[in-house]
């Protein structure tokens, strides 16, 4: 077994390899430990400032998600939309060009699968099936050092885990040792994996990278940090708010506007394990009632909320009328509510905002987490997308997209994740329905121009580096933020543009 010192040297190998990205400042305030929480965790060796780079970690493998739900392209350049689809005679791998089929990714793909032998003809082998299992099966391309450091990570070894290797031997003879090293990848895969963004507003296959040293960060629901990558893949991890000397430095395995039912769910189903942390454990959450239900008493205009919520099974409680709910009747509701949200067209913005406004609230309060996700899927479109852009955007809607970033910060505040991606996200974004009402009534700039500006300064600072940053972010700050001095037309010139 390996002991912490020899992980510790392992992943400082690891890190200095990584070139860093210019202008980061980077110093190792953290070590790997035994965590509070079983197994080792990342614990902060000295106090650490938000906003401060905690590492800059690389993937020993990536490559697609395993989900069936994920839409599957071309498995060089990620590409979702082409006529030119085909599958490569060798390995039924997807591919959209010549080209793509003529890098090394590929040739190094292809090289593992062609030497299998094959079970059917290689023509009738489903090109998801082989995208699936495209991220174990690059395993195979590690060196003796990288092996040995993925067999180090924890992994789950549940039946479930290691699926994809079992559906590929049904088309492939595969020797016993690459099988159990593809088996050990996707376990490690479901264990520690992180979903890579893709650029902003981009169609792409959804990726998912083995990021050892990500992977040693334990999960609380109001985390401390936040990561982004860039086109290399890299992934930068910073503080999202001040972490004390000997305080654990976590990540968030689930959404972070999701209920306490919903997380906990999702971290027992996919990670094994019941969050007991302070979020999950106030029927609350801090105040912002994401997981709360309406009173089922027709009357009273009060909420329903978890007695225990660390029990699963707890009885729910009305906080005005204490009438008590036992917990089948809830889940009967949170069904209802999963098939209400699964009937809906997410691509059809005026569904979304018709069901927001005259459906859904009726039935659950605006703080809970299935409002709020519509509210965030409006903020995101309003703005940007085919027929609500700017341009053609009322009065209405422009004065509803502000509101409703004003109140999920609010959330995002209560919750006390700092300065988390989708803070950076949601500021941007108030940034650009306050510049549009300014831009539409030049008579307001000198009312908004102070929160033009620090909204924007703010979502750079957060989003800045972040691949999945929206591309205007530089431009807007260089128009719209403090410092700039040109006159009020030409910095709304972007926006007219
Ligand atoms: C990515 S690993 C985290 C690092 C791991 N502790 C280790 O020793 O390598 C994820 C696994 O760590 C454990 N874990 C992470 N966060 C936890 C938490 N808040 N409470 C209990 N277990 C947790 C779970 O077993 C989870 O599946």
């Amino acid at each position: 077994m390996l002991s912490l010192e020899q992980l510790s040297q392992m992943v400082k190998e690891h890190l200095g390899l990584c070139e860093y990205v210019e202008g980061i400042e980077y110093a190792c305030k953290w070590a790997i430990e035994e965590s509070p929480l079983g197994g080792r965790g990342l614990i902060a060796t000295e106090d650490i400032m938000a906003g401060e780079v905690l590492f800059v970690d690389r993937p020993l493998i990536h490559g697609p998600r395993a989900g069936t739900a994920q839409p599957q392209g071309c498995t060089v350049c990620g590409n979702l939309d082409s006529d030119n689809f085909y599958k490569c005679s060798k390995c039924a791998l997807l591919l959209c060009s010549e080209e793509c089929q003529n890098t090394d990714v590929h040739f190094n793909d292809c090289s593992i699968v062609s030497r299998w032998d094959n079970k059917e003809p290689i023509n009738e082998v489903d090109y998801n099936i082989m995208s699936r299992a495209l991220t174990p099966i690059r395993a195979l391309l590690l060196n003796e050092d990288q092996r040995l450091f993925m067999g180090y990570l924890q992994a789950h070894t549940l039946p479930q885990h290691g699926a994809e290797i079992r559906t590929l031997k049904e088309y492939f003879e595969i020797p016993e040792e690459e099988e159990q090293l593809m088996t050990l990848a996707c376990c490690a895969l479901d264990t520690n994996a992180y979903q890579i963004a893709t650029p902003y507003g981009k169609k792409e296959t959804s990726l998912r990278g083995l990021y050892p040293v990500s992977g040693l960060m334990n999960h609380n629901c109001v985390p401390n940090t936040r990561y982004y990558f860039n086109s290399d893949l890299q992934m930068t991890v910073k503080a999202a708010k001040p972490i004390r000397c000997g305080a654990e430095i976590f990540s968030c395995y689930s959404g972070v506007l999701w209920g306490t039912p919903a997380r906990r769910t999702h971290l027992y189903k996919t990670k094994h394990f019941f969050c007991k942390c302070d979020r999950c454990a106030d029927p609350t959450e801090r105040g912002t009632l994401l997981g709360a239900l309406k009173c089922f008493s027709k009357l009273c205009p009060g909420y329903l909320l978890p007695v225990e919520p660390l029990k699963t099974n707890s009885v729910w409680r009305c906080l005005e009328c204490d009438m008590r709910v036992p917990y089948a009747n809830i889940c009967t509701i949170q069904g209802a509510l999963g098939g209400l949200m699964g009937s809906l067209n997410f691509e059809n913005v005026g569904e979304l905002e018709n069901f927001l406004v005259n459906r859904i609230t009726k039935y659950i309060p605006k703080t809970n987490q299935i409002a709020v996700d519509l509210q965030c899927r409006l903020i995101w479109a309003f703005g940007e997308v085919e027929g609500y852009r700017w341009h053609e955007l009322s009065e209405s809607r422009l004065a509803l997209k502000e509101s409703l970033c004003r109140g999920t910060l609010r959330t995002v505040a209560a919750l006390g994740v700092g300065d988390a991606h989708l803070r950076g996200l949601l500021l941007y974004h108030l940034h650009a329905a306050l510049a549009e009402r300014a831009r539409r009534s030049p008579d307001l700039y000198e009312e908004l121009k102070s929160e033009i500006e620090s909204t924007i300064e703010q979502a750079y600072y957060i989003l800045q580096g972040d691949i999945s940053a929206p591309p205007d972010l530089e431009l807007r700050r260089r128009y719209l933020g403090p410092g700039c001095d040109k006159p009020q037309e030409e910095r709304f010139f972007i926006l007219d543009a």
